[in-house]
């Protein structure tokens, strides 16, 4: 078994629960952000600096790696893990969602999806067999299964054709999945409709797979739309396998999540807005730029006990992010990854003491939600 999910506790408010995640890359206490590592790389992090904000598991992108520097390289260099010194669990998404969000599709047939890359244009071809073949050459612990990615805008009839064509396609990614230490994750579609999204459930539980993620979120949809499709998808998913929501990672969205049932969240916000500048912090989000911040010898959160704000004023940010200093953007990923790691650990915490509702209460009323 390449993974177990043990639940240790299931909120008596809300659908939320606590539980552990075993990998052959250790433990995964639940529900847990993962931090995102596209290019083989968290960016501007060092694996030890992942460590120490406590990060339990990161993702890397079939689609990226493939195109550079390629499977084949990473699986001569030992794989993911010894490629980029990272030696906890990883999980890969299985390209899909990034061929559709940046390589220029050519068409999408029943054998896999044609695209020029987004890097040279050469013409490439992504099947469900070639994206689980690229993941076991990577030799992450937990895979996602090759699904077509449609968007909230799409017609109905089409979203029912699709999801029928990800189901195919999931059985073909199953007939390729060979090694057992890597487990396989199916994806849930359907759009908004809920019919469809409670076919692709049931269909895709028959199949059996290690763990289960609500695809087809986070696309564009209003926040109420994804509440509504993850607050009535999550339930229909086993209880004794980890549910994943994929690319959210705003704390509103990630407390959303957990109160509907969900496990994992990924997003690449928390690095994304660091580069621009911004912070996430227990009373709202900051923009350092702003010239209010320019004479604040405080920390960047005085609640926060990370490496940056233990060390570091909103000044010294606000002075490295205006004259452009890398080290600005590492200072201001490592508070925002530190930040909603220990969100989660927090959470984590509230639905063990059965109290979740009360700390998203709190919490909203302090960051400024509520
Ligand atoms: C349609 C669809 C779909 C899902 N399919 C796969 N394989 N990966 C995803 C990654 C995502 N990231 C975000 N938002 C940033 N939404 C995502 C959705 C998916
Ligand atoms: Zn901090």
């Amino acid at each position: 078994m390449a993974i177990k999910y043990e639940l240790e506790k299931k909120s008596s408010q809300c659908e939320a629960r606590a539980g552990v995640i075993h990998t052959p890359h250790g433990d995964i206490k639940t529900p847990v952000f993962m931090p995102v590592g596209t290019k083989a790389t968290v960016k501007a992090m060092t694996p030890e600096e992942l460590e120490d904000l406590g990060a339990q598991i990161i993702l890397g992108n079939t689609y990226h790696l493939f195109l550079r520097p390629g499977d084949d390289l990473v699986k001569k260099a030992g794989g993911l893990h010894k490629f980029m010194n990272w030696n906890k669990p990883i999980l890969t998404d299985s390209g899909g969602f990034q061929v559709f969000s940046l390589g220029h599709i050519n068409k999408i047939t029943e054998e896999g999806v044609v695209f020029q890359s987004h890097i040279d244009g050469s013409k490439q071809m992504i099947t469900p067999e070639k994206s689980i073949e690229i993941q076991q050459n990577l030799g992450s612990d937990i895979m996602m299964a090759f699904d077509e990615c449609v968007y909230p805008t799409a017609t109905k009839e089409y979203v029912a054709q699709s999801l029928e064509m990800t189901l195919r396609w999931l059985d073909r990614c199953i007939e390729t999945h060979t090694n057992k230490n890597q487990a396989l994750f199916g994806i849930v579609q359907g759009g908004l409709f809920k019919d469809l999204r409670k076919k692709s459930a049931e269909e895709t539980i028959k199949r059996n797979c290690q763990g289960f993620a609500v695809g087809g979120l986070s696309v564009g949809e209003t926040k109420e739309e994804m509440i509504d499709i993850l607050r009535f998808t999550t339930p229909l998913l086993p209880e004794d396998k980890p549910r994943y929501n994929m690319g959210v990672g705003t704390p509103d969205y990630l407390f959303e999540s957990v109160e509907a049932g969900i496990d994992m969240a990924d997003c690449v916000l928390p690095t994304r807005i660091a580069r621009n500048g911004a912070a996430m912090t227990s009373h709202g989000k900051v923009t350092i730029k702003n010239a209010k911040y320019r004479e604040d010898f405080t920390p960047l959160d005085p609640e926060c006990d990370c490496y940056t704000c233990k060390n570091y004023t909103k000044a010294y940010i606000r002075h490295l992010v205006n004259v452009n200093e890398i080290l600005g953007a590492r200072l201001l990923s490592y508070h925002n990854l530190y930040f909603l790691t220990h969100l989660m650990e927090n959470i984590r915490e509230s639905i063990l003491e059965d109290r979740f509702l009360e700390y998203k209460e709190e919490f909203y009323k302090k960051y400024g939600y509520t």
